[in-house]
């Protein structure tokens, strides 16, 4: 590994933070490579901000230790950890030019002029934000103020990025955008990148690796692939994908999966009580041994999502081709791609270790 990519190497050990008697983030054990972009994805209040803050020294852990770089930083003043952070309110000094809120940073350092114009100027080339340079904040729309709160942590050149929402306040166009900016700065810049989001879309396409949370608890640290093909529990499970994954409670039965409406074969070591998990789109639509009627069609345009009534009082979402005649209260012929199912404990809510393998048809 080379100096660059050690020096922002990111590790949280066994770290909790406690309000008051609200324990908020529970013996964290993280480990950021240097280079990475990670995202901490959860719902709200899962704790990720709190996690990035203690990172950026703005919070303080109630136990265990942070390290930047191999140096634990728990006393180390947010100034001196070399880290930047860039807010969901972009915070921009509404006096100065967009030039000056580049430069602050380095002006508060005490950076030489001549220098500070250099940086500025190769921060606002990397960013498109060259041409607003003389502009005040109020002239600039969301989108332009992102990128100079951006450019304002760009130009210190630290060794890790600390984002916390940054695109929530642009429309959906906007964001798109941005998330391949982002992309492209970070391949350029080199940086840890660490993002807080509760938005799987963009934990998913800009991340190298995704850190799931729930009321605190770190819940999987994987690939975007990883996450979505084999989530480790029911959480992740209902989290990351949209339309959300289908978890159908059965039980183990004769070497299958049993539930009033679906009945698929098992192979591997599987518990009584399983939740079957089925995406969408892993869901055969006209074909197969089941049957449901077809509760509410909704038009995506290139694709049509349903939801099928389905025995034991479920409801069952599917994705159809645009060209397939759906309608609602009519019935519908279904099966399954087994080998891309998902099986979890239903007591402890954790992955198995078991596939599925053929749809079976249900006794009569
Ligand atoms: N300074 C504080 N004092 C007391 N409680 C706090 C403080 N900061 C955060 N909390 C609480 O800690 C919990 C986690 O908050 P945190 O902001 O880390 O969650 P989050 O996952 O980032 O959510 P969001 O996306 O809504 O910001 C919440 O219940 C919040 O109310």
């Amino acid at each position: 590994m080379d100096a660059r990519r050690a020096e922002g190497e990111v590790r949280f050990e066994k770290v909790r933070k406690v309000f008051g008697t609200n324990l908020v983030v529970r013996e964290l054990d993280l480990l950021i490579r240097g280079g990475e972009f990670l995202s901490l994805l959860g719902p709200s209040g899962c704790g990720k901000t709190t996690s990035l803050r203690m990172l950026a020294g703005l919070e303080f852990p109630t136990s265990g230790t942070i390290s930047i770089g191999g140096r634990v930083v728990n006393e180390v003043a947010p100034g001196a950890r070399d880290v930047a952070m860039v807010f969901q309110s972009y915070a921009l000094y509404p006096h100065m030019t967009v030039a000056e809120n580049i430069a602050y940073p380095l002006k508060k350092r005490g950076v030489p002029r001549a220098e500070r114009e250099e940086r500025v100027k190769r921060a606002a080339e990397s960013l498109h934000l060259t041409e607003l340079l003389p502009r005040k904040p109020r002239q600039l729309s969301g989108g332009q103020q992102q990128r100079v709160a951006l450019g304002r942590a760009l130009v210190r050149d630290p060794r890790v990025f600390l984002l916390d929402e940054p695109l929530s306040n642009l429309d959906a166009k906007l964001r798109a955008h941005m998330r391949a900016e982002l992309i492209e700065l970070h391949q350029r810049v080199g940086r840890t990148f660490v993002y807080v989001t509760h938005d799987q879309l963009e934990a998913m396409t800009m991340s190298d690796r995704i850190a799931v949370m729930h009321e605190g608890v770190l819940q999987q640290v994987g690939t975007p692939s990883e996450v979505y093909n084999r989530p480790a529990n029911l959480f992740v499970a209902g989290f990351i994908g949209a339309p959300t994954m289908n978890l159908l409670r059965g039980r183990a039965e004769n070497g299958a999966f049993a539930h009033p409406a679906v009945r698929v074969g098992l192979s591997g070591h599987v518990t009584p009580d399983l939740v079957l998990g089925l995406r969408p789109e892993d869901i055969v639509v006209g074909e197969g041994p089941f049957e449901s009627r077809i509760r509410l069609v909704e038009p995506h345009g290139h694709e049509q999502i349903a939801q099928l009534d389905i025995a034991g009082g479920d409801v069952l979402t599917i994705r159809a081709d645009a060209a397939l005649p759906l309608a609602a209260g009519e019935t519908l012929r279904w099966g399954v791609r087994a080998a891309r199912l998902h099986l979890f404990d239903a007591a402890s809510g954790l992955r198995l270790d078991a596939t599925c393998t053929a749809p079976q048809a249900l006794a009569a």
